[in-house]
């Protein structure tokens, strides 16, 4: 079984914790229509994404909105990659965590944001993710029942290295619930999935929140699921909506074997 359907949930995230859980569940319910495995949410999606918002909306593992994550998985009977959310640790440190349930509810994987979003442009977008939150320190692969995915949290997917990382743990999808902004979304977010797509040889997801122009932060949306041959599959626009996009994992390495740039690599003198 290696072929898999994935809906991107491209939402609006709204400042009710609750109505974004809502939301997503309604969105996922429509969605099971069409036969899907997978749902992906966006970076943040129970959270305005504003750094003076994450310890207020901070939960622990297990609380509230982690439980009525896992039922949403389980209740569709999906794999549910949960976008990601502010976690709380027991000292009070806060994290950009993303969680994966799999079709039982059961949480198969977490993966905490390794790299801070911290930039400065000058006339364009500034952010500082580290003035609330702390970062994560591994490597996320988790196995499904069609193969091993990838998963890293926005401004991470910019790291090459993560990428070949989980790509070196098998990896054959990296999914990536995101929030590019309206400075680097249009110069970097499609180059940077056919790009890691290409160099990897797998298949990357990128799932955003929509476009609200009344928010603090302004998510560039633009949703996008590309080939590991660097075909775009799916790009969506900027409003709220979903598109479901459908890999076959032995094309993974129908591509690897044809052009085999893993095997090729000369790690003797890199
Ligand atoms: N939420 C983020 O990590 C944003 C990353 C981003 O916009 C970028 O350009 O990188």
């Amino acid at each position: 079984m290696n072929k898999l359907k994935v809906a991107i949930i491209q939402m609006i995230v709204v400042k009710d914790k609750m109505k974004n859980i809502e939301k997503a569940s309604d969105f996922i319910k429509n969605v099971i229509k069409e036969d899907i495995d997978i749902a992906v949410l966006p970076e943040m999606f129970l959270c305005p994404y504003d750094q003076s918002n994450f310890p207020i909306y901070a939960e622990k593992e297990g609380e509230i909105s982690y439980l009525l994550l896992s039922e949403i998985a389980k209740q569709n009977n999906i794999y549910l990659v949960a976008g990601s959310v502010p976690e709380k640790d027991d000292d009070g440190n806060i994290f950009n965590t993303s969680y994966v349930f799999d079709p039982n509810g059961i949480k198969i994987a977490k993966h905490r944001k390794v790299h801070l979003f911290d930039i400065d442009i000058e006339n364009g977008q500034y952010f500082k993710e580290s003035d609330t939150l702390d970062a994560g320190n591994e490597v996320t692969v988790f196995d499904t029942k069609f193969g091993k995915i990838g998963l890293c949290i926005c401004y991470d997917f910019r790291f090459p290295e993560l990428s070949r990382l989980m790509v070196d743990k098998g990896a054959k999808a990296i999914i990536v619930p995101a929030a590019f902004n309206m400075t680097t979304g249009p110069a970097h977010w499609e180059l940077l999935f056919r790009c890691r797509a290409v160099d990897n040889q797998v298949y990357t997801i990128g799932c955003a929140s929509a476009r609200d122009n009344s928010a603090t932060y302004i998510s560039y949306g633009n949703s996008i699921a590309v080939s590991p041959f660097g075909e775009v599959l799916v790009h969506m626009n900027e409003k709220e909506g979903y598109s479901i996009s459908s890999l076959d994992f032995d094309y993974v390495d129908k591509v690897r074997g044809e052009l085999p740039l893993i095997a090729h690599r000369r790690l003797d003198i890199y």
